[in-house]
């Protein structure tokens, strides 16, 4: 099945069951989970990603276009992550935290350089990779953010409120940016948000858990 499929996804907390779903994210589409704070939305994300606390039990299957990803290592699973932070590494350039990113199969660094570029061509950041990321603005780190996530060659992404620390504007400029670069790529998308805007941008699924 191409896309993200959740296969019986359930992950509990000292026996109060938190998460129950299946459901189906097709290539370049989202789906969106709601909840009021503590239902659980971070965990799934984290579930998903392979650093679920140890604390949790979670059981059921992830597959990205037939893979199973929850049954990988989490440095296989090349799930790309978005936090409401852009956590950009302060010591490296704004193209060395894209070159850092790339796969270890592109090669040279004249080509890693190209793809860095190329990345923040197509997000509105061109020609800033020899910036510091602390003369950047929020909405610029945001973009670096997004480049630096792409250029990893994700199978999904899942988002954590990645557009809750910016300004009307910003927020409404980088979903429209977010979304339609996923649907470029065709990647599934796992939004967490307790934004309703948000949710109505991505225009896929809503689940709401936790209510
Ligand atoms: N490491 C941990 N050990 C024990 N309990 C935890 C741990 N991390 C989170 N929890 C608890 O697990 C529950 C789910 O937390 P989670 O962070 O997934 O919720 P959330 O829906 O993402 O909340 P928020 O919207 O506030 O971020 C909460 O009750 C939280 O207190």
């Amino acid at each position: 099945m191409e896309g993200l499929f959740l296969d019986g996804v359930r992950i509990a907390l000292g026996g109060r069951l938190l998460v129950s779903l299946t459901r189906h994210v097709p290539p370049g589409a989202v789906l969106t989970v709601m909840g009021p704070s503590g239902a659980g939305k971070s965990s799934l994300l984290a579930y998903l990603g392979g650093f679920l606390d140890p604390a949790f039990t979670a059981c059921g299957r992830a597959l990205v276009d037939g893979v199973e990803i929850t049954a990988l290592p989490a440095e296989e699973r090349h799930v790309g992550i978005l936090f409401q932070d852009p956590l950009l590494f302060p010591h490296m350039s704004v193209a060395g935290n894209l070159m850092f990113a790339l796969p270890e199969s592109v090669k040279g660094r004249a080509e890693r350089r190209r793809r860095a570029e190329a990345a923040l061509c197509g997000v509105g950041m061109a020609g800033l990779g020899g910036r510091d990321p602390a003369t950047l603005s929020g909405g610029e780190k945001a973009r670096v953010a997004l480049a630096r996530v792409l250029v990893s060659e994700p199978r999904m992404l899942l988002l954590d409120e990645p557009f809750s620390k910016l300004d009307t504007q910003l927020r409404q400029q980088m979903r429209q940016l977010v979304f339609s670069k996923a649907r470029e790529s065709g990647l599934p998308v796992l939004l967490v948000t307790h934004d309703m805007a948000d949710a109505r941008a991505a225009g896929g699924e809503i689940v709401k858990i936790g209510a």
